[in-house]
């Protein structure tokens, strides 16, 4: 936040607190005392009070901040994502005024900025203010000289009437010294008049003069406004010819076969996603290796920078505002390693994979979606269910002409119709992250860890193949929505998700089978930069596998949809993903990289690499492959070469996770996957909370998108009335020094992590048991 809006903050009048209290640092340093301070909004905190003017070491900005109390004197703040302060009090006493202080900066800053928002949005069309008060103070003045004219004429007026009246009774005077008075009041009263005349045309032709420059002047930005967006969309528009071309280019020029089959993986784990772009070093390097290195076997390049472990800053990647976090970062080496990794054509016979005899057949699988049923997963009978949705309508509207007006703002402050949406709220949406959940299945069976992992990470990629043709928005949860997905009778898990926070809008899933267990938590951040939407997953996902004890979380990669302004809308996945083993895998870990989509390159696009390491560091598995098909996945049979430029020979390559092709004619319904047509299925016994019965949402399924429209904007009102109820009721609660209850979710409860200072949204393993008894008592009335 800049120092004016700051400002502006503080004298909104938000409340300023400091003192020292005890902060959690790691588990060698422990609790460490240091200097709080709570201003304009923000929270930040030095090393002691000497340090306030010049080195902060680190801060939280209340807007949409989760503050849970933990005991007695501990509390937790956190942003949602990229920073958790774990904070000890004196006393009970301390730590609740803190609590109350930080709620009641929350709400306020909730308020400032929305307020701030508002503001913006009427400025935006007014002049500058200089101008507007000298053109003001013009305008005064010439009302001012009318006044003073007015005056004068009221009273020559006056005067000449009196003169008037002398006229005809005063005997005392001479008619003709009567008569003189008379004239000469009546000349003083004809200038006064002619002065108020003039004043009058000064007063009208200033006003003209101006209104003229202003309408002018808005005429000007007019055109400006409309010639930028041509340009833009004219840019955009060359671009996209350009992408064209460039693609042609490549197809007349076959690319020969061993360039095809070699790859270049950059896995610069810098823990920011957005330095895992190829730079045209990195093609020159790839193209010099190629020359002198590459015997065109399958062989394959992976370069790494070996850093420091990676549970170590799993939690500081995108702090930026703390400096503490900044100091630790300077110090990752980045030695560059170049690998050889090499597939012989023989098999090599040296996995450990078992095959367990109740998976299902994968070839038979990709025939027919349906053979997924599998008679073993539960003596429940297989439910019927529906196959598709209705037909998407076919109502244009240009996307771009609803975007243009908000350009660097959040997706999520965009107000968008229904026209843009998929029948899915995201809570659904996100359940099809377990469209490949036989994966897991085999992952539950692996003895070796490593290879579990590799499977894992065939898992956590084909969650993104839905993502190929799929442009359609979900609808935002609203808070306290819940989506439950059982699917127990054929695909052996259930499923449960809740929009357990607003401010920020957070999303908790607990998936359970009966050889695993997932958990995710899914917030974003996303920013429309004209030509395309980049959106920035936050929170963990995490599968626990209860047999063994091993346990593995990872982070998701950045989506980018692009062609906002012209052409189809295409959706890109890129970045870095880390999976990190931990309880009985502790020190295991698999790095992905997502390579950017380009069209300058002659690689295989929307490819994924990525190795496997054990707890030594020792590459054990290879994983390669693309997101919108299938990953393969191979073990390191031998390590040579030197430490600084290892070669790895590999085992041979066997499918982990291919895609099954799209339903016939699901380009007419949104391109949904079979599990996506079911999702939003009618169903009886479901929680009242539940998407299904989201009316606006039915209501596009089906095709009624104006009523939807409508229905859309009522219940987005309904929950802003909800939330400014208990804004107001915290507010006046903080003012009273009474605690207020923070929102509670209904079926997740934020717990602390073992071994870690996170805190993630805990499944409370009610909601089957409520939904068996058929109790919804609790649930609030949110549609
Ligand atoms: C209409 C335009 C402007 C915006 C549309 C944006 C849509 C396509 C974007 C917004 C948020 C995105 C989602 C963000 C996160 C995840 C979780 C991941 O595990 C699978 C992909 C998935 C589910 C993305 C799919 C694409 C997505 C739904």
């Amino acid at each position: 936040m800049t120092d004016a809006a700051g400002n502006a903050l503080a004298e909104k009048g938000l409340p300023e607190m400091k003192g020292w209290l005890l902060k959690w640092t790691n588990y060698i340093k422990g609790y460490q005392r240091r200097w709080f301070v709570l201003s304009k909004g923000v929270l930040s905190y030095y090393r002691n009070q000497s340090e306030i003017n010049h080195t902060c070491r680190g801060t939280i900005s209340l807007h949409g901040a989760l503050i849970h109390t933990v005991d007695s004197c501990t509390f937790v703040i956190s942003n949602g994502g990229t920073q958790t302060f774990h904070i000890k009090a004196g006393t009970e006493v301390e730590r609740q005024s803190w609590v109350t202080a930080l709620e009641l900066a929350k709400v306020k800053a909730i308020r400032a900025i929305e307020s701030e928002e508002e503001e913006e949005e009427e400025t935006a069309q007014v002049v500058p203010s200089q101008e507007i008060s000298s053109v003001v103070r013009d305008l005064t003045e010439r009302l001012e000289n009318m006044r003073t004219c007015y005056d004068l004429i009221t009273k020559h007026g006056a005067a000449l009437q009196r003169a008037l009246n002398d006229l005809e009774s005063n005997e005392e005077e001479s008619l003709a010294s009567r008569t003189k008075i008379v004239n000469e009041r009546a000349t003083l009263f004809r200038i006064t008049s002619n002065a108020m005349i003039n004043a009058g045309n000064d007063y009208l032709h200033s006003a003209e003069a101006q209104g003229h420059k202003w309408s002018k002047m808005l005429h000007h930005e007019r055109e400006q406004r409309q010639k930028l967006e041509e340009i833009i969309e004219q840019m955009a528009k060359q671009q996209s010819q350009m992408e064209q071309a460039a693609v042609l280019v490549r197809q007349n020029k076959p690319v020969p076969p061993m360039v095809s089959s070699s790859t270049t993986m950059s896995l610069n784990a810098g823990g920011s996603s957005s330095n895992t772009a190829l730079t045209s070093d990195d093609e020159v390097e790839f193209f010099d290796a190629l020359e002198h290195a590459l015997p065109g076997d399958g062989t394959f390049i992976l370069k790494l920078n070996k850093r420091r472990s990676s549970s170590e800053d799993q939690f500081d990647g995108q702090t930026g505002s703390s400096s503490e976090s900044d100091e630790q970062k300077r110090t990752i080496k980045t030695i560059q390693q170049v690998c050889l990794v090499s597939a012989p054509r023989v098999a090599s016979g040296g996995g450990t994979y078992v095959d367990d005899e109740d998976d299902v057949d994968r070839a038979a699988q990709l025939e027919n979606s349906e053979s997924r049923v599998s008679s073993t997963r539960s003596n429940r009978p297989v439910k019927v269910r529906r196959q598709r949705v209705p037909d998407k309508p076919n109502y244009p509207l240009s996307l771009w002409s609803i975007m243009k007006n908000c350009i660097g703002k959040d997706l999520s402050k965009i107000p968008m119709p229904v026209n843009f949406n998929e029948p899915l709220s995201m809570l659904q949406r996100l359940v099809e992250d377990y469209e490949y959940s036989d994966i897991l299945d085999q992952a539950a069976n692996c003895k070796d860890a490593c290879e579990q992992l590799a499977h894992v990470a065939a898992f956590t990629v084909s969650a993104y193949a839905t993502t190929t043709n799929r442009t359609g928005k979900p609808f935002n949860p609203l808070l306290g929505e819940t989506y439950e997905c059982d699917r127990m009778d054929d695909f052996g898990w259930r499923c449960l998700a809740e929009q357990v926070s607003h401010h920020p809008p957070v999303a908790a899933l607990h998936c359970e089978s009966t050889k695993w267990v997932c958990w995710q938590e899914f917030s974003m951040t996303s920013k429309f930069r004209g030509k395309y939407v980049q959106i920035n997953p936050l929170g963990g996902a995490y599968v626990h596998f209860p047999n063994s004890g091993n346990r593995y979380s990872w982070h998701k990669v950045t989506t980018t949809v692009n062609n906002i302004i012209v052409g189809r809308l295409w959706v890109d996945q890129h970045g870095e993903m880390e999976i990190i083993g931990s309880h009985a895998s502790q020190g295991n870990k698999c790095i992905l990289n997502f390579i950017p989509y380009s069209y300058f390159s002659r690689e295989v696009q929307r490819s994924v690499k990525g190795v496997v390491m054990n707890q030594r560091n020792e590459v054990k598995w290879v994983i390669r492959g693309t997101w919108d098909a299938q990953i393969e996945i191979a073990p390191v049979l031998k390590t040579s070469g030197t430490p600084d430029s290892p070669t790895y020979t590999t085992g041979e390559y066997k499918v982990a996770w291919e895609r099954r092709p799209a339903p016939a004619d699901s380009d007419k319904y949104y391109n949904f996957t079979t599990l996506a047509c079911q999702l939003n299925e009618e169903e009886e016994g479901v929680a009242p909370t539940d998407c299904r019965r989201r009316p606006d949402q039915r209501l596009m399924e089906q095709g009624n998108w104006d009523e939807s429209n409508n229905e859309k904007l009522r219940l987005e009102e309904k929950q802003r009335t909800v939330r400014r109820q208990r804004e107001s009721e915290a507010e006046h609660a903080a003012s009273e020094g009474r605690p207020y209850p923070a929102y509670e979710p209904m079926w997740f409860k934020r717990e602390k992590e073992e071994d870690s200072e996170n805190f993630v949204h805990v499944y409370k393993n009610t909601y089957w048991e409520a939904k068996e008894a058929q109790d919804w008592s609790g649930c609030p009335d949110i549609y």
